[in-house]
């Protein structure tokens, strides 16, 4: 890509200065006043332009140069716009920021400085527009929803349309927060059931003894209690598609259960002897690996080989290439237009920092992240600490003692577990091998917030 700059400078003395400032690899043009200024951008559509904001009919002033700033974000807003201002102009330093410039630079002029900043800001702009092109590659799927660019989830989805309209029992497997839910409802979306009912259930979350009865509904005087049959989640999804989330974490006898169900299609509600016929589809999903699980007998090896007929493996977000930022673009703009900042954009150490971090509870954490950033950043530019993801590795280094180090490493934990369970405190304390109790003495302790802040 050529790199085309752009000096708006009224003085020709500074203007063959600064040309002369540039190597010859940068393409140059000079005006000297607004109207050619204009002319030239609409000519030469510069990735960089340094505006000297005393410009004539008010070269003591600076309204010309802010009326140019301001025409010049508005035709072309990707312009990364340097005000140059005088030595003691601050405030219209400042000023120029707010209003979408991207740098400035201080009078008299220095080469080295100038040229730092000027090849600063064409970096900003490659790195934008090559954002922008990977936002704006298609998934190559048009799965509502789901947002991909890396060969390995356009892949996936490539499969997932492929056995959306057949009936196979599908398992998605998965780190926690990878999409394995949103996945599942694509299948059902794009299955010939998208009019039938779409149940889920989360086989980790519902305590062991009404899991049964959720699953499979209960009879009148099933137990104390029970005035009234109801239907379970099965006979609810009927016709449709039945989604059985975090099956790894389904207690053995229901395994039993839910094989019967699998082979012979008909519930027995319990407290029932009649068997009631049903039609679903039946999808699983699960962040556990279920092959530990069968070695360590905490999974029916027949029940696996029924619900794995096809097995989608779900890459953690740090594994798949390209999808982190592709993602977090997507999330600013809908996210920021639900707080009414529509036109937030990711600032350079945001942007290296989503592709450097390791992202342990994935797109959940994603979204929390982006979601505080949203609310936090000042002016339109979304900045690495704004996404709390500005934790130097040096700090490690700088460390008082021990337990300075076990301290700070204790509060990481728990604020990733945090994030990634979406705050749900027994997700995350059995994220973290504690329990609920001694999670919440922690957070008391190291005064850690234990709802999000965003919702
Ligand atoms: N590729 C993606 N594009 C857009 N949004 C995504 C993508 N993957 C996940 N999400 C969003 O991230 C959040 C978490 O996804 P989801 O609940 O499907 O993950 P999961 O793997 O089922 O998590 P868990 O194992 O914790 O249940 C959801 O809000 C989902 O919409």
């Amino acid at each position: 890509m050529t790199r085309r700059l752009l000096i708006v400078e009224d003085d020709p003395g500074l203007q063959s200065q600064m040309r002369w400032c540039f190597s010859e690899d940068l393409e140059v043009n000079v005006a000297s006043d607004r109207d050619t200024a204009i002319a030239a951008l609409r000519r030469t559509e510069p990735q960089v332009v340094t505006l000297d904001l005393g410009l004539p009919p008010d070269p003591g002033g600076a309204t010309e140069g802010f009326g140019l700033l301001e025409e010049i974000l508005h035709l072309a807003p990707q312009t990364k716009v340097i005000v140059v201002t005088g030595r003691e102009d601050k405030e219209n330093a400042v000023k120029a920021i707010g209003m979408g410039a991207c740098d400035f630079y201080q009078k008299p002029l220095d080469a080295d400085i100038l040229t730092f900043v000027v090849n600063r800001a064409f970096r900003i702009a490659e790195l934008e527009q090559e954002n922008h092109y990977l936002s704006q590659q298609p998934n190559g799927t048009n799965i509502k929803g789901i947002v991909a660019a890396s060969p390995q989830m356009l892949s996936i989805c490539r499969t997932l349309e492929k056995i959306a309209p057949t009936d196979v029992t599908t398992l998605i497997t998965g780190e926690t927060g990878t999409g394995k839910e949103l996945l599942a409802r694509a299948l059902h979306d794009l299955s010939p059931r998208a009019g039938k009912p779409f149940a889920a259930i989360n086989c980790a979350a519902i305590p062991e003894n009404l899991l049964e009865s959720e699953l499979f509904g209960f009879e009148k005087g099933a137990f104390t209690g029970a005035t009234q049959g109801k239907k379970g989640k099965i006979e609810h999804a009927n016709g449709g598609t039945l989604f059985l989330d975090e099956i790894g974490d389904m207690p053995m006898p229901l395994q039993a259960k839910l094989l019967r169900f699998l082979q012979e299609r008909v519930v027995d509600r319990v407290g029932s002897v009649n068997p009631i016929p049903v039609d679903v589809r039946v999808v699983c999903a699960t962040h556990r690996d279920v092959r530990q699980l069968i070695a360590d007998g905490l999974f029916r090896e027949d029940l696996y080989y029924r619900i794995s007929e096809i097995t989608l493996e779900v890459p953690a977000l740090r594994e798949r290439d390209g999808d982190a930022l592709v993602i977090a673009q997507s999330l600013l703009k809908n996210l920021g237009k639900q707080v009414e900042r529509p036109n937030l954009s990711f600032s350079e150490d945001a942007i290296s920092a989503i592709g450097r971090y390791e992202w342990p509870g994935n797109v959940r954490e994603m979204i929390n992240k982006v979601k505080r950033a949203t609310i936090m950043a000042d002016g339109k530019r979304v900045s690495a600490r704004d996404l709390e993801l500005d934790t130097p590795a040096s700090d490690s280094g700088h460390h008082l003692n021990l337990r300075q180090v076990r301290e700070q490493a204790e509060r990481q934990a728990i604020e990733t577990a945090l994030q990634t369970s979406a705050y749900n405190m027994a997700q995350a304390a059995r994220l973290l091998g504690i329990t609920r109790p001694t999670l919440y003495n922690l957070t008391d302790k190291y005064r850690i917030r234990t709802t999000s802040d965003a919702s």
